[in-house]
């Protein structure tokens, strides 16, 4: 199992070992110990989530305000998706800035996302199913989005804009710099 720190090194991709042989595969999804001693502190998932979506469905850029921030450890166990990361900590040295990853069954990537970070991603197969943990109970009200084509951002989502398909909530989030609350770097929020 491989854990390779990204551009904004608190995201981390993992790549589990395959054991192929002639019945199919086997491999380690998840390690407690190595994933703890790759991120350098304690995160304890609690909820599983999946959710299938068809090409080019948009589902982002989402986060749960403190104390119900999330970690979320995420991957595609069906088709492919590019899932984006972004940096919302006030006074980080990467605010504002993103990291994006091509996630598929093939290629069997997994993404770390850390809380303080907005996440999302697009769908790029014909359908893609994705499996993920967080940290922290879904929590509807502490719900928050930042709309996919914040100017400041410029995310490159690959495909156009009439190509997407997103949620009516996910049409009406607003700009980073529009929102009324987010993340302090200075602040621990594994304490
Ligand atoms: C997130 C969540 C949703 N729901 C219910 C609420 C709605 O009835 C339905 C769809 O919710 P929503 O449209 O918020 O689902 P997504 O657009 O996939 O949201 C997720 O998308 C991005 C990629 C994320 O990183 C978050 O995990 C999450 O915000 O599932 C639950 O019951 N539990 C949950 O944990």
């Amino acid at each position: 199992m491989k854990f390779v720190k990204q551009c904004i090194p608190d995201i981390i991709v993992i790549e589990p070992s395959l054991h192929g042989d002639t019945r199919g595969y086997f491999m380690e999804t998840f390690r407690q110990d190595l994933f703890e001693a790759a991120v350098g502190h304690t995160v304890n998932f609690v909820q599983d989530n999946e959710s299938k979506s068809s090409e080019g469905v948009l589902r982002g850029l989402h986060f749960q305000l403190a104390p119900h921030a999330q970690s979320k450890l995420v991957r595609v166990i069906e088709g492919s998706v590019l899932d984006v990361a972004v940096d919302i900590r006030i006074g980080s040295p990467n605010f504002g800035r993103y990291v994006t990853v091509e996630l598929t069954a093939e290629n069997n990537k997994q993404l770390f996302i850390p809380r303080g970070f907005a996440h999302g991603f697009v769908v790029l197969s014909e359908t893609a199913t994705f499996s993920y943990k967080v940290d922290n109970y879904y929590s509807p009200e502490s719900d928050r989005g930042i709309a996919f084509d914040d100017p400041l951002l410029n995310i490159n989502w690959r495909l156009s804009n009439e190509q997407l398909v997103l949620s009516d909530k996910d049409t009406k989030q607003p700009n980073l710099t529009q929102l009324p609350e987010c993340f302090n770097y200075s602040t621990n929020y594994y304490a």
